[in-house]
């Protein structure tokens, strides 16, 4: 059964905004079922295309040729055709690979070189305004593309103008769930109310279709008679494209149009393996992280907040100060109740998110790597909401730490601290990846050639994992925290993505796309990227054959079982380390099961575990494509 892409808000427990603590144990989590419906530069590899890619039409007809397997996915409502060609096909990955075909990163700088003389000759034109396009960098604080925006615009003695807007098919497209977007309409309020105090205007408008956004951004950019264009990068394909399509268009009207480097730590393309080959592999990559941003110090410093407009400026474009922020697209309304709950869960905007990480250094960073691992500990961050809507940079997240520590050293020092930048060195990595295997938001694995393994085809089963009804209690603890909160800690993400891809042996993008309609910090490259390591398809995953056991992970990451009984009711009366797997030990744990209605397992973990084996090994044996 197709996975439905409108699902309902979450039914958020009324104490879940105990702190954000969905782990807090002065909460207690809803004992309810969830209700859920269905539910260009010098080191840089990107510097030239090879070979022009072919029109995506051509994509299209050829892939839906070749693979009758891309039709079933269709059906199985993997691939959205509304919005996205077929499946690509294990050939065409092979040509990326092959550096036959030019990636959209490459396609987007040769376009950025070939211009850059007519480009620099336009954006020495005098007068006017000077535009920054926010998108997923919400904030004014160490943010590239504003900060070149009002330098140039000092420089001019010109005013900015901020502009945002929202495209309601976009967020359907890429499956944002409604807490991200209730998220980021508050967070873009703030960002008004900060840009206002230096009479900077953001101009707030609804284009409805996602194609129309860049023709209406070069509207609005002759209607102020902008010379100058700026905006940060987003590492998607369709948003590569976009961008290189809005150097063109802007060009044709005499604009300079520039995107920014400022989402990564480190640009994808500055890192190479000996060879001059992309790592696939994360530690000698972390290693090429370190070393890198220890020699290009700049990296890490703060991008200056612009000055304040110059007098007059408010006066003469008054009309765009103060515009509404819309509401929610019908399909990503939530109700009164969860929105105020997330807001009280999820504070929106850059001050929160400087408050929520200070308070992390502060109090929890110290003790990060020997809890990081355990759900109940309430002992991360919690700042992947504001990566993921760019109310802080990753950036200002690695420096603000390495500030606590007693190194400058980011591979140093106190092991608390050394340990969470690598965390957030991972979120680098897997846009790195993105960026130079695109076709992993082509709805195909990094290892493409497991495209061929036979999943199974339950729906019962994907309803048991997205409700937490599978019988496995930690899985349906996370499942349940995720669906009330928008959240899941990282061990259980790891947790329930493997138990839907080798336990349940269903296709793993169908719990990557419901993780994405859940989520508050959804975000494409890290999300693909952790169920490609769970799942064993991405780059540098667990090997196939591990495969997690969840009553051990379960034992060791909520020993007390103090997660578990928080998030899943019927076992609220079982005692000591029965929790874990009440039916098999039985007696008195069972009974309670059983009478709370809490339901036994939907797959036997020996038979899941060999048979997850024996499909791995075969879809791995099979002809590709
Ligand atoms: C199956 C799966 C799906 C995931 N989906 C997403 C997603 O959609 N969005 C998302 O931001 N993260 C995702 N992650 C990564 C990780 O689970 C979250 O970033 C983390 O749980 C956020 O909590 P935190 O801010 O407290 O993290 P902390 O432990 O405090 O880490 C600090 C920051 O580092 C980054 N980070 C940490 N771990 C990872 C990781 N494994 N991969 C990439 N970045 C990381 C995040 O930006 C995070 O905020 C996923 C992981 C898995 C296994």
């Amino acid at each position: 059964m197709p996975p439905k892409r409108k699902l309902r808000s979450s039914n958020i427990p009324p104490n879940a905004a105990s702190a954000i603590d969905y782990t807090d144990s002065a909460g207690k989590a809803p004992n309810k079922r969830s209700k859920l419906s269905k539910p260009a530069s010098k080191a840089s590899t990107y510097g030239t295309a090879t070979t022009p890619a072919k029109s995506r039409g051509g994509d299209i007809s050829d892939d839906e040729a070749k693979f009758d397997h891309s039709r079933a996915e269709e059906r199985a409502g993997i691939v959205d055709r509304k919005y996205y060609p077929a499946e690509m096909s294990n050939e065409r990955c092979a040509m990326y690979n092959a550096e036959e075909i030019a990636r959209p990163m490459e396609r987007l700088n040769t376009v950025l070189q070939e211009t850059n003389t007519q480009r620099e000759k336009l954006g020495k034109q005098k007068g006017g305004t000077v535009v920054h396009w926010f998108k997923r960098d919400l904030r004014v604080r160490d943010n590239t593309g504003l900060s070149e925006a009002g330098r140039v615009a000092k420089e001019k003695g010109v005013g900015v103008i901020g502009v945002w807007i929202m495209s309601p098919q976009d967020w359907e497209a890429h499956l944002v769930s409604p807490a991200k977007c209730d998220f980021e309409l508050r967070s873009v309020d703030v960002l008004r109310q900060d840009l206002a105090e230096l009479d900077i205007p953001l101009y707030i408008e609804v284009v409805e279709k996602r194609k129309e956004v860049p023709k209406r951004l070069v509207e609005l950019a002759q209607e102020w008679d902008a010379k100058d264009v700026f905006c940060n990068m987003e590492f998607e394909p369709d948003e590569l494209r976009r961008e290189e399509k809005l150097v063109k268009m802007m060009l044709e009207k005499k604009i300079k149009f520039e995107p920014c480097q400022d989402d990564c730590v480190v640009p994808p393309g500055n890192l190479q393996t000996g060879g001059g080959k992309q790592y696939a592999v994360y530690t000698p990559w972390y290693r090429a992280w370190v070393a890198h941003l220890h020699s290009h110090p700049d990296l890490l410093t703060e991008r200056p907040v612009p000055s304040k407009n110059p007098s007059g400026f408010r006066q003469k474009y008054s009309q765009l100060f103060n515009c509404p922020i819309p509401d929610a697209p019908e399909s990503k309304k939530l109700s009164p109740e969860d929105k105020d709950q997330l807001s009280r869960l999820w504070p929106a905007g850059e001050h929160a998110a400087i408050e929520r990480l200070e308070r992390f250094l502060t109090e929890k960073i110290g003790r990060y790597q020997a809890t990081r691992n355990f759900p109940s500990a309430n002992s991360t961050a919690c700042v992947s909401v504001h990566h993921a809507a760019g109310t802080l940079a990753a950036r200002t997240s690695v420096r603000m730490a390495r500030s606590v520590n007693s190194t400058k050293k980011l591979d140093g020092g106190i092991d608390g601290i050394r340990s969470w930048i690598s965390e957030v060195a991972w979120r680098d990595f897997y846009r790195h990846v993105l960026v130079h295997w695109p076709y992993i938001c082509m709805h195909k694995p990094f290892k493409f050639e497991y495209t061929n393994i036979a999943w199974e085809s339950n729906a019962t089963h994907f309803e048991a994992w997205k409700a937490g009804r599978t019988g496995y209690p930690l899985v349906d603890a996370a499942m349940r925290c995720l669906n009330a909160t928008s959240y899941m800690h990282n061990r259980l993400r790891m947790v329930t993505a493997s138990f839907l891809a080798k336990h349940l042996l269903l296709d793993w993008r169908l719990g990557e796309q419901y993780f994405m309609t859940r989520l508050i910090d959804g975000d494409f490259a890290s999300n693909a990227g952790g169920w490609g390591f769970a799942s064993s398809t991405g780059v540098d995953p667990q090997p196939y054959f591990r495969v997690f056991n969840p009553w051990l992970q379960s034992e060791k990451f909520d020993a007390e079982g103090e997660f578990i009984r928080k998030w899943v009711g019927e076992l609220e009366g079982v005692e000591g380390s029965a929790v874990h797997n009440p039916y098999e030990v039985g007696g008195e744990a069972g009974r309670v099961a059983e009478r709370r209605g809490y339901p036994r397992c939907v797959v036997e973990h020996r038979f899941a575990r060999e048979r997850c084996l024996r499909r791995y090994k075969e879809g791995l044996g099979r002809e590709t494509a």
